[in-house]
């Protein structure tokens, strides 16, 4: 059987890197006939010669052309498969919810060790288009992530009172390795988003298993710090009297204590703060986590807030994927600030993840004090997530 792979919906650099995999896998199972670019006016269009059994490969779906000689096969990001891992958690439940009424994913995957059928079956009643599936436990989970566009992890402990968000390494460091290399598996080119805490080693860690899998790109690894920029817009909205819907606030660093940094002088609309403001607006945006597990008083840390940020950062990857370039804050291996190989900053995401560092921007003299101040912690917290990787 011959097909006609047409990639309308992609750019040229995506549909080269799409038919390198297809002919790849061809070869693969050396049952590659002919491959040759053809001109056309939707785009470039690939001849390949397939045969049956590669016909429902998860690279796309196949919709007959040409009365059935022909045939065309998508993007995957056409219909896009997100996995979720951790599903069945304080975060992972309300973040299926909201991932369900998302109208850019196709296929949500849940996993986690326990539980996941149930939230499945609550989910799949919901009359939104997504397909819910689910897994439980780790002889299921290649199933999970296989395909995925967008990996998201919120699998692990969350803090209770008097904790550090560091003194969940001992946990979750082994937790994200395993899942991670399962995803270097089974999914190697999946954008892949971080809420397991501490964030700011836990990224390093997804590096470092990457690497030594052999699928290391750096633009596809995100912690996720879409929630600090959340409780910033909150915070500055409610202080000015400004509409929170329409504030934004880039906050960069990391997702710890003082690595967390509100650039109140960038703040949109334009907003002048007294000293006292930003000396005090500062640290409760650094602390906002700390005050939630306290409230909370020994039933986790932040779950719906979270939620929420990290469905509106998964939306921002599907947007970027389908060549929506768009702008978010996000912990990514960086060469922004000197010193230190990790940090949150504005970054442009696009179909490969991270398409540009946007930087630090114009900071004030006070926020340049804590970008200092953070450098030193972060380079440990990133040389703890190395270091158990080697
Ligand atoms: N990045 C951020 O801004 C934030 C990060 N977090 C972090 O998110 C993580 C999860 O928090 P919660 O959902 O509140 O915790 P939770 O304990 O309610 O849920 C965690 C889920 O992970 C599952 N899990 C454990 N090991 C697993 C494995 N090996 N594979 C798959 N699933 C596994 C558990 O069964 C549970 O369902 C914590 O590490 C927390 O610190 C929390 C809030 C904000
Ligand atoms: O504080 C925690 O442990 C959870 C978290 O990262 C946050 O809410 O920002």
């Amino acid at each position: 059987m011959q097909i006609m792979h047409r990639l309308t919906e992609c750019t040229a650099k995506t549909c080269e890197s799409l038919s390198h995999d297809i002919v790849t896998l061809i070869h693969s199972q050396k049952k590659v006939i002919t491959s040759c670019p053809l001109p056309d006016d939707n785009g470039p269009v690939f001849q390949i010669t397939l045969l049956p059994a590669l016909s429902r490969h998860p690279l796309g779906s196949f919709e007959s052309h040409r009365g059935g000689l022909w045939e065309s096969v998508r993007h995957s990001s056409s219909s896009p498969k997100v996995a979720l891992l951790g599903a069945s958690g304080g975060i992972g439940q309300p973040l299926g919810l909201l991932l369900k009424q998302d109208k850019l994913i196709a296929n949500l995957a849940l996993y986690d060790v326990v539980n996941t059928p149930g939230v499945a079956a609550d989910l799949s009643h919901i009359d939104t288009n997504a397909k819910v599936s689910a897994y439980t436990g780790s002889g299921e989970l290649h199933a999970a992530v296989e395909g995925a566009d967008v990996v998201v992890i919120p699998a692990g402990v969350p803090r209770k009172p008097g904790m550090t968000r560091d003194d969940l390494f001992n946990t979750n460091a082994g937790i994200v390795r395993d899942l991670v290399a399962a995803i270097a598996k089974a999914s190697p080119k999946a954008l892949i988003a971080i809420i397991t805490n501490p964030v700011n080693s836990t990224v390093p860690i997804a590096y470092e298993v990457l690497k030594k899998a052999g699928v290391y790109d750096k633009r596809r690894v995100f912690g996720v710090t879409t929630l600090d920029v959340v409780r910033a817009q909150a915070f500055v909205a409610e202080l000015k009297g400004l509409d929170a819907s329409k504030t934004t606030v880039p906050v960069i660093g990391g997702h710890a204590g003082i690595t967390i940094i509100p650039l109140l002088s960038q703040v949109k609309p334009a907003t002048k703060f007294t000293d006292d403001e930003i000396k005090k607006l500062t640290p409760r945006i650094q602390d906002a986590g700390t005050e939630v597990v306290n409230a909370k008083a020994g039933a986790g840390s932040a779950t719906l807030s979270m939620a929420l940020a990290g469905a509106r950062f998964t939306n921002a990857l599907l947007r970027g994927l389908k060549g929506e370039n768009n702008v978010q804050c996000s912990y990514v291996a960086s060469d922004a600030v000197k010193g230190v190989e990790y940090f949150s900053t504005p970054v442009e995401l696009g179909p490969n993840g991270v398409e540009k560092i946007l930087g630090v921007g114009k900071v004030s003299a006070y926020e340049q004090q804590l970008i200092d101040a953070a450098v030193s912690e972060l380079n440990k917290n990133v040389q703890k997530g190395v270091a158990f990787v080697k």
